[in-house]
């Protein structure tokens, strides 16, 4: 069964039109990345996973659940890391934890055990009863990962999850996200604008105003000219 397959979406704000007829599917327990620069339209797909809109053109399933026809069963198998931070700053690690898994019906013994686990993972347990206004960027990011993670989904979606940090935090998170995907068979679906953060072995899908110009390997793309040579060439053809 496909983690996610996102079939004809089409989506406008007013006149202008931010995705057209995409097509997209990631295999269970593999790591996809959707790369594109400013403006492609990654933010907004993001944003209709997550129902946040609801897609004008196409569906959305998510493990075989419909996001239209059954939003809970869908969004129950979807962790999701924002590119906007949406920490509470003023409540301590663990208690952001516990909120989210709340909403998630989780018992607070089973919020707290989960949210040590997935923080001692992160080499943050030291942290759980800090304020997260008291956290490094890096660190707070750290954070909305094992937040998305709580309620034990089966594909996690980061929409430029690296965006603003310094380039060794870059490589922590990115190498945490392949282990877990490695490890715990999580699907994975990483949204970037940086070509260093694509993985020959990745299945890359190259979103530029709003279709999808490559879905394939990133060794395939790249085969004879290198990634930023078919990055430019893909994204300099107007749509
Ligand atoms: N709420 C909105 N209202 C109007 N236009 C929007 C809205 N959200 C996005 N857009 C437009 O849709 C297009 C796609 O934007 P989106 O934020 O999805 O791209 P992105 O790939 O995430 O870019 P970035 O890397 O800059 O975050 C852009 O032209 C943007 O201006």
């Amino acid at each position: 069964m496909k983690a996610l397959a996102v079939q004809g979406v089409s989506h406008a704000f007013g006149q202008s039109r931010a995705l057209r007829e995409v097509d997209l599917s990631i295999e269970e327990g593999s790591f996809a990345v959707l790369l594109g620069p400013n403006g492609a339209g990654k933010t907004t797909l993001v944003s209709l996973l997550t129902g946040l809109y609801a897609a004008q053109h196409g569906q959305i399933d998510i493990f075989g659940r419909n996001l239209r026809k059954d939003p809970l069963g869908a969004l129950a198998a979807l962790g999701i890391v924002f590119q906007a931070p949406t920490l509470d700053l003023d409540l301590s690690v663990i208690e952001n934890l516990r909120y989210h898994a709340a909403l998630h019906g989780l018992s607070r013994a089973d919020s707290d055990m989960r949210g040590m686990a997935e923080l001692s993972r992160l080499r943050m347990e030291e942290r759980a009863h800090d304020k997260v206004r008291s956290l490094s960027g890096g660190l707070r990011r750290r954070v909305e990962i094992a937040r998305a993670l709580m309620h034990e989904p089966r594909l996690l979606v980061l929409d430029e999850a690296t965006a603003g940090l310094d380039v060794a935090t870059r490589r922590f998170l990115m190498r945490y996200v392949r282990d877990l995907c490695r490890e715990r068979g999580l699907s994975v679906l990483w949204t970037t604008h940086l070509l260093d953060e694509v993985g020959p072995e990745d299945a890359l899908f190259l979103l530029h105003r709003g279709a999808i110009r490559w879905r394939g390997s990133a060794a395939e793309l790249t085969k004879g000219e290198g990634l930023t040579a078919a990055f430019l060439r893909l994204t300099e053809q107007p749509a």
